[in-house]
């Protein structure tokens, strides 16, 4: 299992890393935390021309725990590039993953920082507040599995017990599998969608119903729409016509 941390500088990933690994351990999992910062730091002084080694060390040395171990990644992953590539290692591994995103208010980070010497400037904290990539807002691959609100008590035993239950499930090709199939239903839906409302848009056209009418009618429609939510093989062909003979009948 590839557990992926992801959050802002102070907000709490190696205090985390490190208490998760620990109950992990307790309930008798074999777990490393591994971070970029084992190598950056392994430097005595800090270089950009360092930095590509450092990634692509690191990922390496991840792929290398995870064929006999638990990981958790102890890092930023600033960008979904970064978590993507951290995906595709569990994947090719055939092992399973969870990105589990740790938060706080920006003026909590800023405190944390000032609290423990301030190595990175407040300002850098607020600029990569600004622009960070959240987990899941524009990828559904990219959705955390958890999200940790650490100003609040964090339960580690209970994320332990969620995060091996998971462990437990089919692995990632077959979640892949369901994950396109809902993918494809939510573009079936899409594409009906598309089609009702221009029936509904000729209907109206050719009917001139009274604007209390044309409520109801829209209300149809969109029942029509979430019943079709709950179904299972949707065909786009049959579904039409059952919403014309709707239209027909109720409209
Ligand atoms: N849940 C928490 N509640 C209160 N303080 C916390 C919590 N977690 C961490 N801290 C404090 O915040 C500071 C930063 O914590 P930590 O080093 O774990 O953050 P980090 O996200 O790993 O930071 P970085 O990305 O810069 O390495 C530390 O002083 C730590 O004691």
């Amino acid at each position: 299992m590839l557990i992926i941390l992801t959050g802002l500088p102070s907000v709490g990933k190696s205090t985390f890393s490190k208490k998760l690994a620990e109950i992990l351990n307790k309930l008798g999992i074999d777990v490393i935390v591994l971070g970029s910062d084992m190598l950056r730091e392994s430097f005595p002084a800090w270089r950009e021309s360092y930095e590509e080694f450092i990634r692509k060390n690191t990922l390496y040395l991840i792929e290398n725990a995870l064929k006999e171990y638990w990981v958790i990644v102890d890092d930023t992953n600033y960008y979904n590039s970064m978590r993507r590539d951290l995906i595709n290692i569990a994947k090719k591994n055939e092992k399973n993953y969870a990105i589990i995103y740790l938060r706080a208010p920006l003026n909590t980070l800023l405190q944390r920082n000032v609290k423990r010497g301030e190595k990175i400037p407040n300002e850098v904290i607020v600029e990569m507040y600004k622009k960070f990539d959240e987990p899941g807002r524009k990828y559904r691959w990219d959705e955390p599995f958890l999200t940790v609100d650490t100003t609040k008590e964090i339960d580690y035993y209970e994320i332990a017990m969620r995060l091996i239950e998971k462990s437990k499930k089919k692995d990632e090709k077959v979640r892949d599998r369901v994950e396109n199939s809902i993918s494809k239903d939510y573009s079936i839906i899409n594409e009906i969608d598309k089609e009702t409302r221009k029936i509904v848009g000729e209907y109206i056209k050719r009917i001139k119903p009274k604007n209390k009418e044309i409520d109801r009618i829209i209300k149809l429609r969109k029942r029509f729409i979430k019943n079709l939510k709950n179904e299972e093989d949707i065909d786009v062909s049959k579904a039409i016509i059952e919403f014309k003979r709707l239209l027909e009948e109720e409209g």
